[in-house]
């Protein structure tokens, strides 16, 4: 037998009643008949509850039950047949009657008790079950509505009264022996005590009526059919990215729920528990899915935790002192006091030192907690055996919760990684030497930053989210957008990766989504719905968002952006850049953002400030790391150079190669940039403190390709003025090289601590001599590549090859 359960949101409305009889329909087909136990219709408990405070309080209620008839007539209206609705409307009107005169006693006198408040409330239960058994009857003769109240025994604790549990069993077996072949409707929530008085069982009263009548009957599962697809990893409004999940054990289900989980309530397991009957909960509006099978161990799963739950509104209370060191009975006295009081404690924890207690319980008890500790403990606080208890508020209690994690070493190692690299301070820890759940307190608002970081952490084999925050979105940035729309699908499938851009800003606008800006029409919307572009709130914007992976990438030129960096880095956050100004400038610079990045746990990747999306940092570093030695490096590192002077032949001028080398979007936003050389001396001075060196830029020897007319032009327009002036300059040049078989190439060079750029003229024994297109190179002589260098050789310029360096780069952050 099956005792299916369905909640008021279950039959809160005609189609989804119509679903609930589906679902027994299929019970029905699959064995004998299920025992369905229902809920009040969405909404009429609470309704119930305003009528009777509203009669208490001489209020008038009239209009509250006019609408508790209209609600249950509608239905009766809907789904049942006209021969069949004259009875029920009926019945349904002598339950509102006694329903008017209760709530007018009530009213008369100004009073209401917890019994008449379970009487009144007892009316939604049978109003809905009666009714739903009345439609049900119509494809089932063998329908029978059932008031609990005839064997579900408690005591008189009315508003949450307690179960005689074998007195109940036995009305309930005899019950269902004297009504063989019927298909059950029960109230749930309701019940009698001795005297036949009804009362209600609290909190997840109906769940409770199925577990009971579960348990009573060995019953061989109980559903609980509600709105949700079963217990989930995490709260859904909280991480997206929260699933289902298949099985759990009955600690594991009521781990989760303490924390959060509202979907059953705990103690309504315990029947159910003790018989060993599994609990699944299932979702009405999706019959299809399975749901979750609570039961008695957590089943097969490679999941290392099954979820993590959370209370976001906790205060804690810490007590320190010598007064406890060694003092038996201290946390004893401490305990006992406030459970005397119902004061309920979420959490403790306790140094070994015994200097410190720490307790976290719901703020509205804090202060009373506070109270009555320092009345407990007058004396020692007189004493300055102990000091004033401190109370600190705004904060959250986050747990993973899971069986597997028991005697599983690296569980905790990987959430205190998620949590410190996303920043999250942890104030206090708690582990049950159960090992069922570790509980973290931290600030409220990194709860959602918290929640999904950790279930990154735990369940990336599903996937990890980069949070990015981007600027610039010119030549490298706009092509870095469709390079990442492209191949989203690809990542997502293939690596697990996703990759969401939640804030971009140019130099004009700025746009923000935390879903996720749309990559295929960003441009429309930073043109329609952008704000007016403002670097520090961008920044701040960014911060504030307080997202968990989360990478800043720098794609423009500017120095605005660097001057952020170590704030960003400072608040656990990447970045990618392929703005060369923020390694090229003051040596202080460049150290202190590394060692910031280094100290914050978060990654500081920039490929391609040498040699574009070459792999030339990361040789380097690698060579570093290993423990190689630099002897000497060798580069051509300007595509736009290299590409001017594998272009410059013929009869095309020197003008018109540099026009194309940045119409091919080689060239720096400003070419002269590229030839003055600042570009080259900004790589190779990047290398060289890579490479160990502690140089500033003035220290590179950087010789000129350009004539000084065109190095001082006031614009780039009047530069190209003065390069079309300079063109008998550059044609010698190229005779003079063509005159001795050579070629032009502009060469840095990095020995003995020592960067040199310079124009030379080389031939072909040289190995800089056959280079073609916007191509670089670089050879690294090192103490273990000493005979014959290490050689990297590439296209080293372009939108294409860039953007590619950089999303490399995205992609490898928390790698
Ligand atoms: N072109 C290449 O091959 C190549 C290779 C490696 C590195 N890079 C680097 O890529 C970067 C971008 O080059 P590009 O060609 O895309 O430049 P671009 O001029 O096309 O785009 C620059 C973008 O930065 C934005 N911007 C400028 N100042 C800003 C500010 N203060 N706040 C917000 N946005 C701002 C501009 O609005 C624009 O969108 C440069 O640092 C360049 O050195 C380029
Ligand atoms: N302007 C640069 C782009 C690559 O950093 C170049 O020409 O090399
Ligand atoms: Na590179």
């Amino acid at each position: 037998m099956r005792i299916l359960k369905f909640g008021g949101t279950s039959i809160g409305s005609v189609d989804s009643i119509r679903s609930v009889l589906e679902i027994v329909q299929k019970s029905h087909e699959y064995g004998e008949n299920p025992v369905v136990v229902l809920s009040a219709m969405g909404g009429v408990t609470n309704l119930l509850t305003q009528l009777a405070s509203d009669a208490a309080e001489g209020k008038n209620f009239t209009e509250g039950l006019q609408e508790m008839e209209a609600r249950h007539f509608s239905v009766v209206k809907q789904l049942l047949a006209v021969k069949y609705q004259n009875p029920v409307f009926t019945r349904l009107k002598i339950y509102l009657n006694e329903l008017e005169d209760l709530l007018q006693g009530i009213f008369n006198l100004r009073e209401l008790s917890l019994q008449s408040k379970d009487l009144i409330l007892s009316y939604g239960e049978r109003c809905s079950a009666f009714l739903v058994s009345k439609i049900a009857e119509q494809h089932f003769p063998q329908a029978l509505f059932v008031d609990a109240i005839q064997f579900i025994r408690t005591d008189s604790h009315f508003g949450s009264a307690h179960v005689n549990q074998p007195l109940s069993e036995q009305l309930i077996q005899a019950f269902m022996a004297s009504n063989p072949g019927k298909l059950l409707f029960v109230t749930g929530f309701i019940a009698a005590n001795e005297q036949g008085r009804i009362t209600t069982l609290g909190r997840g009263g109906s769940d409770y009526t199925a577990a009971i009548i579960g348990a009573a009957m060995g019953a061989e599962a109980i559903e609980i059919w509600t709105d949700v697809d079963g217990m989930l990893t995490a709260d859904p409004r909280i991480v997206r990215k929260a699933f289902s999940l298949p099985v759990l054990s009955y600690t594991e289900a009521m781990e989760l729920s303490y924390f959060g989980a509202k979907v059953i309530y705990p103690p309504t397991m315990i029947p159910a528990f003790l018989k060993k009957i599994p609990i699944v909960i299932r979702n009405t509006f999706n019959p299809a899915f399975a749901g979750t099978i609570i039961q008695h161990d957590g089943g097969k799963t490679t999941l290392p935790i099954k979820g993590i739950s959370s209370i976001s509104d906790i205060s804690v209370i810490n007590l320190s002192g010598s007064g406890m060191v060694g003092k038996a009975g201290f946390s004893g006295r401490l305990f006992t006091l406030l459970a005397r009081e119902q004061i309920n404690v979420v959490l403790i924890t306790q140094s070994s030192s015994e200097h410190s207690i720490t307790f976290a319980v719901h703020p509205a008890d804090a202060v009373r907690a506070k109270r009555l500790i320092e009345n407990e403990f007058e004396l020692e606080l007189q004493a300055n055996k102990l000091l004033e208890p401190e109370i600190e508020n705004h904060l959250s209690v986050m747990a993973i919760v899971g069986e597997n994690m028991k005697k599983t070493p690296g569980i905790s190692g990987r959430l205190f990684h998620a949590l410190g690299r996303n920043g999250i301070n942890v104030r206090a820890i708690a582990q049950g030497s159960s090992e069922y759940n570790i509980s973290v307190i931290i600030a409220k608002p990194d709860l959602s930053k918290a929640l999904n970081a950790v279930h990154d952490a735990f369940f990336a084999q599903l996937n990890k989210t980069l949070h990015v925050f981007n600027v610039g979105t010119g030549n490298i940035g706009s092509t870095l957008f469709r390079q990442i729309q492209d191949q989203y699908g690809f990542l997502l499938d293939h690596n697990d990766i996703e990759i969401k851009v939640v804030g971009i800003s140019n130099s004009r606008k700025m746009l923000f989504n935390s879903e996720g800006i749309d990559l295929g029409s960003w441009k429309e919307h930073l043109q329609q719905d952008g704000e007016q572009a403002d670097l520090d709130g961008f920044v701040d914007r960014m911060r504030a968002m307080n997202l968990p992976n989360c990478v800043f990438i720098d794609n423009t030129a500017s120095e605005y952006p660097i001057m952020h960096y170590e704030e960003i880095f400072r608040s656990n956050i990447s970045i990618v850049t392929c703005n060369k100004i923020a390694n090229s400038g003051r040596y202080s610079q460049y150290r202190l953002l590394k060692d910031t990045a280094r100290r914050h746990g978060v990654d500081f990747f920039y490929e391609t400030n040498v040699g574009a999306g070459l792999p030339i940092v990361r040789v380097l570093r690698d060579l570093m790391l290993s423990g190689d030695r630099i002897i000497r490096i060798e580069a051509i590192l300007s595509g736009t150079i290299s590409y001017i002077f594998n272009n410059f032949n013929g009869d095309v001028s020197f003008h018109d190669v540099v026009k194309n080398a940045q119409e091919l979007g080689y060239t720096e936003p400003d070419p002269r940039d590229d030839l003055k050389g600042t570009d080259f001396m900004r790589k190779m001075l990047i290398l060289a403190r890579d490479a160990g060196y502690s140089l500033e830029p003035e220290d590179v020897q950087l010789g000129s390709i350009l004539p000084d007319a065109c190095i001082q032009a006031a614009s780039v327009d009047e530069f190209y003025r003065e390069l079309k002036a300079a063109d008998d300059y550059f044609n010698d040049l190229k005779s003079e090289a063509a005159q001795g078989n050579k070629v032009l190439r502009y060469i840095g060079k990095l020995e003995n601590g020592q960067v040199s750029i310079a124009l030379e003229m080389v031939d072909h024994a040289h190995p800089f001599f056959a280079l073609s297109g916007s191509d670089n190179i670089i050879s690294f002589t090192t103490e273990r590549y000493k005979e014959r260098p290490l050689v990297v050789k590439g296209p080293g310029a372009g939108a294409e090859v860039t953007a590619a360096g950089v999303f490399a780069d995205l992609v490898n952050v928390g790698a």
